[in-house]
Order: C-alpha cells, then structure tokens, then sequence
C-alpha cells in the first residue's frame, strides 16, 4: 500500500530514497526485529536454514495445519516443513518467536558458477526487539544443537564420501552422501570380549570428554588404527563404531584427491561427530614420501636410522622439488599428517580418524607414533571366545549349546587353523539351517586348515634346517680352506723368516 501511495505521490526519481527513509521509520518503531535466513548464502548452502527447517519439524508447538512432507532417497524417516509463506510460533525461555517460510521465484538466472534452484527459499524469523538478544545470544544455537540431536536419532547415519576428481555438487559440498544402514554393531562382532568392551569404553569416555578435552588443552578428536589380515572385522568394527555413537561416516578415498590442500577443503566440510575413515592407508598412498616442510619429522617415532636416511635423501632441496611427481600423486605423507593432527585438524570438534590397513609393518613410524593414532586394534585370525560369538549370531547357540555341540578340541586347533571370522560366518551361512552340519562342516574346516598349516610349518622348519645344515656345510669347508690357508701362510712366514 505505502509503495503505491510512494509511486503517486513521489517522482521516480526520488522514488528510491523515499521508500528507504519509510522503511527506516517503520522499523524505529515497530517493535519487532526481523531475521533472514536464505537457503543459499552468496554462493554457499546455509547450514542454519536446513537446522532450522529440521528443528520446525518436530517442533512441538507446530500450529501450522498445511505441512510439506519429504522423505530422502532411501531414507526411512519423513521430515515435516513449513509449507510455502506459512508461518509458525515457537516459544523459548518463555519468549516467544515466529518463524516464516517464505519461497520466491528467482528472477532470471544470474551468471554463477552453479546452477542455482529456481526458487528462492528463506526463513524470516520475527521477534520482539526486547527478547533480540536472547534470540542472537542462545536461540539459534539452541536450534542448531537440537536439530543436529534430531538428526542423529531420527534419521539414518550418513555415509560420505568425496566426490569423484574433487568435484562439487549442487550444493557446493565435496562430499556425496547416502544413508548409512550397516547392520552391524559391538553384539555381532566378533572378537575377544575383554578387547571389545575396552574399544566401547573407550568411544564413550571420548563422546562423553568434552570438558575433559578443554580442561587438558586437548583438540576433541580420537585416532584408531585397524590392522590384520582381510576378513578379519575391520570394517565392520567402524560401522559398530558409528552405530554405537551415532556418528556419520566420512569414507575418504585418497586416490581421488590430488592435492594437499585439496585434502585440507575436504576436511574443512566435514562435520562434528563423525568418522573420517581411510582405508588401506598402505595402498592409498606412497606413505614414506614426505616433503622437507615436515619438521614434526621421521625422528619423532625414534625409529630405524635406516629408514631416517631414506627421508633425509627426500628432504633435500631437489628432491622436494619434485614434490612427489614420480609417484603421480602430490599428496604427501605430511600432508595427511596434517590432516589428522595439525591445526588444520581441528577446524571443528568431536572427530574420530580411523585408517586400516592389512600390513603394519609398511606403515611410516611417524604415523604409528603415540600420540597420533591413540589406539591401535589388531583385527586378528577368528579365536575361540569370537567363535562363540558368532555361533550365538548365526546359530543362536548359547554358552551351554556350545559345550554340548563343539568337540573339545576346537578350542585347541582353532589358533592354529588361522580362519578369519569372515571364512567361519561364510560356512555357518551356507549351512544355517541345518545346524549339525553347519557344526560338522566347520569343524572339518578347522582340521584340515590347521593340519595344512602345521605341514606346511613342518615343511618351513626342514626347510630352514636344510639351510642351516647346508651353512654348516659350508662353514666346515670354509674352515678346512681357512685352516688350509693358515697351514700354508705359516709356511710362507716361516718361509719370510728364513
Ligand atoms: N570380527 C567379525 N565379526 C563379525 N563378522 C565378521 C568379522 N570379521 C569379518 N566378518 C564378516 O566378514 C565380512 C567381511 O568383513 P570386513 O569387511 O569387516 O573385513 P575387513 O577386515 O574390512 O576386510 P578387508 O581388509 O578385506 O577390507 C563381513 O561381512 C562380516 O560379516
Ligand atoms: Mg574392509
């Protein structure tokens, strides 16, 4: 109305300046403030915008009669939101606030380096101007926290993952997603109990540290290296992690990233309470190449003077020229230390890392260092205590089915039999619903792998002794030449003499 009344009243070209003193005046008086919040800053997705549509739709005090209902790509939950221009009321503290959702055709598609959606979508937040500094001070914080509460309970776990030759996606993110339903928890895997409830306490005691953390000057983040033979749990232990604590999953494949600070955006988008996992860390990666920027240096792990060399020879001017060319990957050793425990690393809080990988021994001491990784996790060959676990998980055999049903000697020859946890589920699977034959079949399983195992020990340990014999051999001929050469050197100095 007053924009019209300004039209015929003013001339165009004072148009403008009238309609700004109008707007000022207004709000000097009215008693509301006013917030916006775009779905889209500038050329960034705004976090709060999607908190708050999560946080209205499970409001308690929602009065709005039209809701819009979603439901994710294979998600199971269906989030509720403010249809167009509709409004709510939600009371804080005892003040209470309205929130608008207010959507908008764009007008022409202005150049940007994105698509941008076609609709301009924003919540306005309306509150009293003596209640503003509520509002700025906890409100917002409130609802952050409390939608990403929702979101952790309500909807499935994310799993992450960067995108492919770095690229961004729609919203801008280098990270792709998709809801993270592994089934697999601390009950269903299988391993030695004692290890695993220390694992759990350990994950608790750290989602629970936070004053902790700050009281020791610490960054809030946690470091776990899986190690041991394929099959033997280490992937599914993250996804126990992740369903234990209810964190998202970053599932970061190094090969798709080329540069260090490449690796430094990636991090820089992830977010709190989450997993960032890397995966056979010894094959992503040429781990020994640092360049000479690492000064937290190879002597840290106080290792192999032999292997110090070999970064010494890395760190000259020349070598670090070449930045890692000739392993066709700029990505170094360092900066992926930097990753995990530079400052960079804390750019936010509540972070887990985990890397596995099949082969310790190939690992670079400065990753294995105390301090950087905080636990390590042998993933070893099935035991008898995770035997029963899993027979309880695919057979539902108890303490008492498995004394009855198991031949005692099992728990002698399952060490030796060397079989992953992988290679037993995939024989009680096969056999499950026939349980004797699942237990029979094992069994056999159990004996021939460690008959085989112990031949072929027998046959190292001949092996090894046939060396040693054939170095005995030698070693007594070496020492009849020698005594040989001594007899005829005495000769020749007797020879000298005379
Ligand atoms: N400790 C375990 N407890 C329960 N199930 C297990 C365990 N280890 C392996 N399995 C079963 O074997 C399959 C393979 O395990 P998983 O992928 O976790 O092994 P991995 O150690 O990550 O192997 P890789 O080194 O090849 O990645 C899983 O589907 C899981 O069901
Ligand atoms: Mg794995």
């Amino acid at each position: 109305f007053f924009q019209s009344l300004l039209q015929t009243v003013f001339p165009p070209e004072l148009r403008f300046a009238s309609i700004k003193f109008f707007n000022r005046f207004f709000s000097y008086f009215s008693a509301y403030c006013y917030y916006d919040i775009t779905e889209i800053d500038g050329v960034n997705t705004n976090e709060l915008y999607n908190a708050v549509q999560l946080y209205l739709s499970s409001s308690a005090s929602i009065t709005g009669t039209r809701l819009s209902l979603t439901r994710g790509l294979n998600s199971s939950a269906i989030t509720f939101g403010l249809s167009n221009n509709d409004r709510l009321v939600d009371s804080y503290k005892g003040v209470t606030v309205e929130w608008e959702h207010i959507v908008t055709q764009r007008q022409g598609q202005t150049f940007s380096w994105r698509p941008l959606p076609e609709e301009k979508r924003g919540f306005t937040l309306r509150v009293r101007k003596k209640n503003k500094h509520l509002v700025l001070d906890s409100y917002l914080d409130f609802v952050m926290e409390k939608a990403n509460e929702l979101r952790r309970k309500n909807q499935d776990r994310l799993l992450y993952t960067n995108s492919k030759g770095g690229s961004l996606d729609a919203r801008g993110s280098p990270w792709e997603s998709v809801p993270f339903k592994h089934p697999s928890t601390f009950a269903t895997l299988a391993m030695d109990p004692l290890k695993k409830a220390e694992i759990m306490a350990d994950l608790k005691d750290f989602a629970n540290g936070e004053s902790f953390y700050q009281k020791t000057g610490r960054a809030w983040k946690r470091g776990y290296l899986l190690y041991g033979p394929p099959g033997t749990g280490k992937s599914s232990m993250i996804a126990a992690m992740a369903n234990y604590l209810g964190y998202d999953i970053y599932d970061l494949e190094l090969t798709e990233v080329n540069t260090n600070s490449e690796l430094r955006k990636l991090l820089m988008k992830t977010s709190s309470k989450s997993i960032i996992v890397i995966e056979d860390i010894d094959c992503s990666i040429n781990i020994t190449n640092r360049n000479k920027n690492d000064h937290r240096g190879a002597g840290a792990g106080g290792n192999s003077g032999g292997r110090n060399n070999t970064y010494d020879s890395e760190s000259t001017p020349a070598a670090s020229a070449n930045g890692g060319e000739d392993s066709g990957n700029t990505i170094t050793l360092s900066g992926l230390l930097n990753f995990t425990d530079g400052l960079w690393s804390c750019c936010g809080s509540e972070r887990i890392f985990v890397f596995t990988t099949n082969h310790i021994e190939k690992l670079d001491p400065a990753l294995l260092r105390s301090g950087r990784m905080d636990m390590h996790i042998h993933m070893s060959y099935c035991t008898f205590p995770a035997l029963k676990i899993l027979l309880k998980n695919y057979l539902g055999y108890d303490e008492s089915d498995v004394e009855r049903e198991l031949p005692a000697e099992v728990e002698e020859i399952i060490d030796a039999a060397e079989m992953t946890p992988a290679d037993v589920s995939e024989v009680l699977i096969r056999n499950r619903r026939d349980k004797k034959r699942a237990v029979v079949e094992l069994v056999a399983a159990l004996k021939l792998r460690s008959k085989r195992k112990l031949k072929n020990e027998d046959e190292d340990e001949e092996q090894e002794k046939r060396a040693l014999d054939s170095d005995k051999d030698g070693f007594e001929h070496f020492q009849e030449n020698c005594r040989g050469c001594e007899e005829k050197d005495d000769e020749c100095i007797d020879e000298d003499k005379e």
